[in-house]
């Protein structure tokens, strides 16, 4: 469009500008509230059907600014880190028609306020679930393994001999791996895992889910049976108020001395002070935490101080790849709600 400008007069130049920033100004706002990864950019940039102004920044926005850049707009791009309430939403005003969040997860999204107020609510499932069921299998070896311990006595000089069983860890061959919360992650962690030669895949969800579960065999068990079995235990969960602390040491103490726990789902999942006990008393082997809570994990926490623990900074979808499709899909969802059409991942409220 520039080049086409730069060969008119100056006074067609300038009657263009002016009418193209007449044409803008009557297009439906939109406010992205971090600097999202470029596809998802382009997408919007080029729909010609949004003016959006972003938060240019890879952090997140003060909630005072987002406050007062959601006013009269019609659709909100987010990520994880921005709690979409009633005090948001009233900060919006009655213009917002669609939000779209550039994650899998929604527990940071007040559903029951968005239906009420006739809000559609994009997400992005699928195009992550190949990265993040890779990081999780990443996260699991690194902790049976104890390849975060290994690497350190190496450095630091406590390499010494070979020792008969110095750094043994537990491996998958001839184990039960147990799932909780069966979705397309959990299916694509099990087809991962299942080379390894795992012996049995179990899991357990609000009810049994067959056709998931035929993919890789999984057997449907109770929590009880979950817990008491699993060699390796993978929770895989959304964050809801039923699964908010559901591993806590009820589950922890039916566990396996040797069992490793694995959590790429959502730190309010998990009892911290009860995973703390569970792994520095030898109730369990090990943890692999990706998700904590709060995030960051503040640097003095007690887990932190555990050797049988392995915490990542929340990277289960982080590929350039991955996250350059998670922005290009929040931007097809909110575009999509805009024009009143159906999203291409959209949440049923
Ligand atoms: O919810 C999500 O999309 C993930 O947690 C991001 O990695």
């Amino acid at each position: 469009m520039l080049v086409m400008w730069c060969s008119r007069t100056a006074l067609g130049r300038l009657q263009r500008i002016t009418g193209f920033h007449r044409a803008m100004s009557t297009l439906p706002k939109v406010y992205v509230t971090r600097k999202v990864p470029p596809d998802g950019l382009d997408i919007l940039r080029k729909s010609g059907q949004v003016q959006f102004e972003m938060w240019d920044s890879d952090d997140p926005v003060p909630r005072v600014e987002l406050l007062k850049k959601v006013k009269g707009c019609e659709g909100i791009l987010c990520v994880l880190t921005e709690k979409i309430d009633t005090q948001l939403l009233n900060a919006a005003g009655p213009n917002l028609k669609a939000v779209s969040t550039m994650s899998v997860g929604f527990d940071h999204l007040s559903l029951d306020e968005l239906k009420k107020r006739g809000i559609r609510v994009g997400y992005t499932p699928d195009v992550l679930t190949d990265c993040v069921a890779e990081l999780t299998v990443a996260l699991l070896l690194a902790t049976s393994r104890r390849l975060i311990e290994a690497t350190h006595e190496a450095k630091t000089g406590g390499w010494g001999t070979w020792r008969t069983l110095w750094l043994c860890g537990h491996e998958l061959a001839n184990s039960t791996v147990g799932i909780l919360g069966l979705g397309r992650i959990g299916v694509a962690i099990a087809e991962r895992l299942k080379p390894f030669k795992v012996k049995k895949f179990i899991y357990t969800d609000v009810a049994p889910r067959p056709e998931l579960a035929n993919m890789i065999e999984a057997e449907y068990v109770s929590l009880d049976e979950l817990a008491k079995q699993s060699d390796f235990l993978a929770i895989c969960c959304a964050l809801t108020p039923e699964t908010h602390g559901i591993c806590n040491w009820n589950l922890f103490s039916k566990m396996k001395k040797n069992a490793i726990f694995i959590n790429t789902s959502r730190g309010g999942v998990v009892n911290q002070e009860d995973l703390y006990e569970a792994l520095s008393t030898g109730l369990i082997a090990g943890a692999g935490l990706d998700v904590t809570t709060p995030e960051p994990l503040p640097t003095h926490h007690p887990l932190y101080t555990l050797k049988n623990c392995v915490i990542l900074p929340h990277i289960a979808s982080a590929s350039y790849m991955t996250r350059n499709s998670m922005s290009a899909l929040a931007a097809n969802n909110l575009l999509a709600g805009l024009r009143g059409e159906p999203m291409p991942k959209e949440l049923k409220l």
